[in-house]
């Protein structure tokens, strides 16, 4: 062909590229065939060879031993694939390959030591950071999934144990009464309103919009019960944290943090957003948008620490003490708005409670009998009061919660949501090695052997793995709402939350704990007191099963309910 710019000379590049196909065009059929089975072959030479080095692992004796790999097809991918699209199931088969409490598992060349014997897992989540460290994962995650631009590492470093100790701001007192009576304050307001019955859509509160509600008549609406209990108590829970301009300013926030989370793989596997997969784009968009709103709320408290409140953003004075205390560590840091964090702050606190209501009041709706069981139990520390009316005009009537008294004097209540939690929790902690080390299976087991974890690698503990043994939860897919009631020394009854790790372990046991415990209760209790609820469909009541997300799962389907205003005395 001629060249139309005159230049003549061969280029050596095309010509390689030529030759080389010009050689495949004219090579024998042998090579083809190589060439087509080369692959085949590697993949059969890496299960056999993966699998004949976990067999070797497996000849346990009373010395030290080599963590078992569950073999594997493919290399360098190793189990990825299969982590990617279902790693709960991942997880469970590869432990019925095991008996040992610990095997490993190559994750795109990484090894990731996955440990469910309880003396294990203990033993591991008391080494020290120095052993198996904490903070390069967490910092890695503030990068990849929120977005904290990687040259502000330096300053999050420097700043690192002020921001770890603030975070017990939200354990300890007076600060986690503070915000938890701001979020209990919401939840009374709201519960008692959250139906409309109306068939307008304009007049739907948000949490009835996004359950997609229905009006049936005019004293009953039918709703998915995940999607409004989420909205309801993210709405409570950002009023006590953030305060409540936050919302007004930004309705959709609660919406895009669900989004997020439903990227959080990709993200963390650093998949950017052009990759034309299903599930990758949505999520970057949410993050977008929460960026944001976080950068102006950030500007805003700016704004407010330097005495010159920005009046689009109104009172921020009903703002937590935790997030001001984290916003002075920033100032004093010099870490910029975009360099901020606390949208991990706002992610942890809606992404987990805000699903196990959902959960816990199914469980307790679909077991026969519980219901009744519980408003007597509760009813001292839920009390609803008649509504102020004039003619036939008349208030939602008024639930006055005691939070204290839910979550200490009320042991079946609290045996059920410890249930719930064991049941739809799937919590993971992960370390990665610093030095090598050995853990040790409990020496009370006929099956006790040690193992030797090597530096560089990781350490995964799946606390689902244990919450689901039979060994220590007799019929374990049944939620048993007595499971962890026990008898005090005194012969009263109260709850023991026993060998299960909800809330991850260690050092970086979840710091929201107590506040989640609190708010969940109080959002449970308040709706069983005040509405009454059936199944919509014919099926009567179905347990969905569960999706995995970071710690409590979602619905694999929607629960769609009928919802009724309970009937009171004074109704009568
Ligand atoms: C039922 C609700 C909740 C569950 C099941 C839950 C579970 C977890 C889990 C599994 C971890 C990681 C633990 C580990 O790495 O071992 C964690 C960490 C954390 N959670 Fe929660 N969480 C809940 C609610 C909350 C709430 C409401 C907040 C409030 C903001 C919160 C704040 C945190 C924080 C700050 C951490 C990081 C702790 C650290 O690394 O020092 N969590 N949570």
């Amino acid at each position: 062909m001629d060249d139309f710019y005159g230049n003549d000379e061969p280029n050596p590049e095309a010509g390689l590229v030529a030759q080389s196909l010009n050689f495949l065009l004219e090579a024998p059929s042998a090579v083809w065939v190589t060439i087509a089975l080369a692959p085949i072959l590697v993949i059969i030479a890496t299960r056999i060879f993966s699998g004949y080095a976990s067999r070797k692992a497996s000849n346990y004796s009373d010395s030290v031993n080599t963590v078992p790999m569950i073999p594997y097809w493919i290399p360098f991918v190793g189990h990825g694939w299969q982590f990617l699209m279902d790693p709960v199931r991942l997880l469970r088969e590869a432990r019925s390959q095991t008996q040992h409490g610990i095997y490993a598992l190559n994750l795109g060349s990484k090894t990731y030591n996955v440990i469910y014997d309880p003396a294990m897992v203990k033993a591991a989540l008391q080494q020290k950071e120095s052993t198996l460290q904490l903070t390069p994962m967490a910092l890695s995650l503030v990068v990849k999934v929120f977005g904290v631009p990687k040259q502000a590492l330096p300053k999050y470093e420097a700043a690192w144990d002020e921001f770890v100790a603030l975070s017990n701001y939200l354990l300890k007192e007076p600060h986690l009464s503070n915000m938890l009576k701001v979020t209990a304050r919401s939840v009374e307001n709201m519960v008692p309103k959250m139906i409309s019955f109306t068939d307008r859509e304009i007049d739907l509160q948000p949490w009835e919009r996004h359950g997609r509600a229905n009006f049936v008549s005019e004293n009953e609406m039918e709703v998915d019960l995940m999607a409004m209990l989420r909205d309801l108590l993210g709405h409570a829970a950002v009023a006590g944290v953030f305060g409540k301009s936050l919302l007004e300013k930004y309705p959709n926030i609660l919406h895009d943090v669900y989004e997020l989370e439903t990227g959080m793989i990709y993200f963390a596997m650093g998949v950017p957003a052009w990759i034309p997969f299903p599930g990758v784009v949505g999520p970057h968009l949410a993050r977008r948008r929460l960026w944001t709103a976080m950068d102006e709320f950030q500007r805003a408290l700016d704004a407010d620490f330097a005495g010159n409140p920005d009046p689009m953003w109104g009172d921020l004075d009903d703002v937590s003490e935790f997030i001001m205390e984290r916003h002075k560590v920033y100032q004093k840091y010099n870490i910029e708005v975009k360099e901020r964090a606390d949208l991990t702050v706002l992610w942890a606190l809606l992404i987990n409670s805000n699903l196990l209501v959902y959960w816990h009041l199914l469980h307790i709706l679909a077991t026969p009998g519980l219901v009744d069981r519980l408003r007597t139990e509760i009813a001292p520390f839920t009390q609803v009061a008649k509504p102020f009316s004039i003619g036939s005009f008349s208030e939602a009537p008024k639930l006055n919660l005691d939070h204290e008294g839910l979550a200490k004097k009320c042991p079946l209540f609290k045996s059920t949501y410890l249930e719930a939690l064991r049941m739809c929790d799937q919590p993971w902690s992960i370390r990665t090695v610093a030095s090598d080390l050995v853990l040790s299976t409990s020496n009370t087991s006929d099956t006790a052997s040690s193992f030797k974890i090597h530096k560089g690698d990781f350490i995964k503990i799946p606390h689902e793995l244990h919450m689901h043994n039979p060994v220590y939860f007799p019929d374990p897919s049944s939620f048993n709402p007595e499971r962890f009631l026990v008898r005090a020394d005194d012969g009263s009854l109260t709850t023991d939350m026993g060998t299960i790790r909800p809330y991850g372990g260690g050092a970086s046991m979840c710091k929201g704990r107590i506040f989640a415990e609190s708010e969940c209760l109080a959002l449970v209790a308040g709706v069983l007191m005040m509405w009454e609820f059936e199944p919509a469909g014919t099926t009567g009541w179905m347990i969905p099963k569960l999706k995995k997300a970071s710690a409590v799962s979602l619905p694999e389907v929607d629960t769609r309910v009928r919802i009724r205003r309970r009937r009171f005395e004074w109704d009568e």
